[in-house]
């Protein structure tokens, strides 16, 4: 026999409240606090808001594109897999061109990566749209280079790519950027912690 918590909102109540005491959210936002903590539940990992990069308004318009019915691009299934639907207010769309037949072909003609590529096939939806990036640092960067290019501009990017090649420079190149953007400076990152992010984003919509 084991003993442990059998209730569902009793472990996220506890899990919640033990991230409020244990992670110094004192420096940010309550906006971003918010999903922070979220961010935080995904991954264990309490010491990660000392990495939570973001642009003041970032939480603000990530809510206001999802209400107005923006759709979240991800660049991968995973991420997407992540984004829980019935707390998206307008019944957005979830978007990963990943898998789609075309993006092999499209992968190997650009001498890319299939996650880079893919973002090709978004077609006009980048426009106002929320990007959700939480495996693939050549998608970060390629998503700079497109809207550097012209290409239209999402409302938010919500850059959290993890590892060792790409990941940290990617994501300084984005908070360098003038795009509203939600990110983890470091290797740190993933898509549980990208899926939790869009979440909570979507969750306080209104
Ligand atoms: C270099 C890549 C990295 N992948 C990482 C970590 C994880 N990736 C998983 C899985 C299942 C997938 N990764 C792909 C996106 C695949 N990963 C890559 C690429 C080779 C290149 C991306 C890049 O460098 O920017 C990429 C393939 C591509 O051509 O774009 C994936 C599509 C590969 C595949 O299975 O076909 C696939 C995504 C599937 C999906 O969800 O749609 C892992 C689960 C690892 C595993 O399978 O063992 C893991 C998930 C991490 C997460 O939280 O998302 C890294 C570490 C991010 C790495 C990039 C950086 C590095 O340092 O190498």
């Amino acid at each position: 026999m084991y003993s442990y918590e059998h209730d569902g909102a009793e472990i996220y109540r506890q899990s919640f409240a033990t991230i409020r005491a244990e992670a110094d959210l004192s420096g940010l936002p309550e906006d971003v606090a918010q999903v922070a903590v979220r961010m935080i539940h995904a991954c264990g990992q309490v010491d990660l808001v000392a990495d939570v990069a973001f642009s003041p308004d970032v939480v603000l318009a990530g809510r206001k594109a999802l209400e107005s019915g923006a759709p979240v691009l991800c660049d991968a299934q995973m991420v997407a897999s992540g984004v829980t639907r019935k707390r998206l207010p307008a019944f957005n769309e979830v978007v990963c061109t990943l898998n789609d037949p075309r993006t092999p072909d499209l992968a190997r003609e650009m001498g890319t990566t299939r996650t880079a590529a893919a973002m090709h096939l978004w077609g006009d939806r980048l426009d106002g749209a929320v990007v959700a990036i939480g495996n693939a640092p050549t998608a970060l960067f390629h998503l700079l280079e497109m809207v550097r290019d012209g290409a239209p501009r999402p409302a938010a990017v919500i850059g959290i790519p993890v590892g060792f090649i790409g990941a940290v420079e990617s994501k300084e190149a984005l908070a360098a950027s003038d795009l509203e953007f939600l990110a983890v400076r470091g290797r740190r990152g993933g898509s549980a912690i990208t899926a939790a992010a869009v979440n909570a984003i979507a969750s306080t919509a209104e």
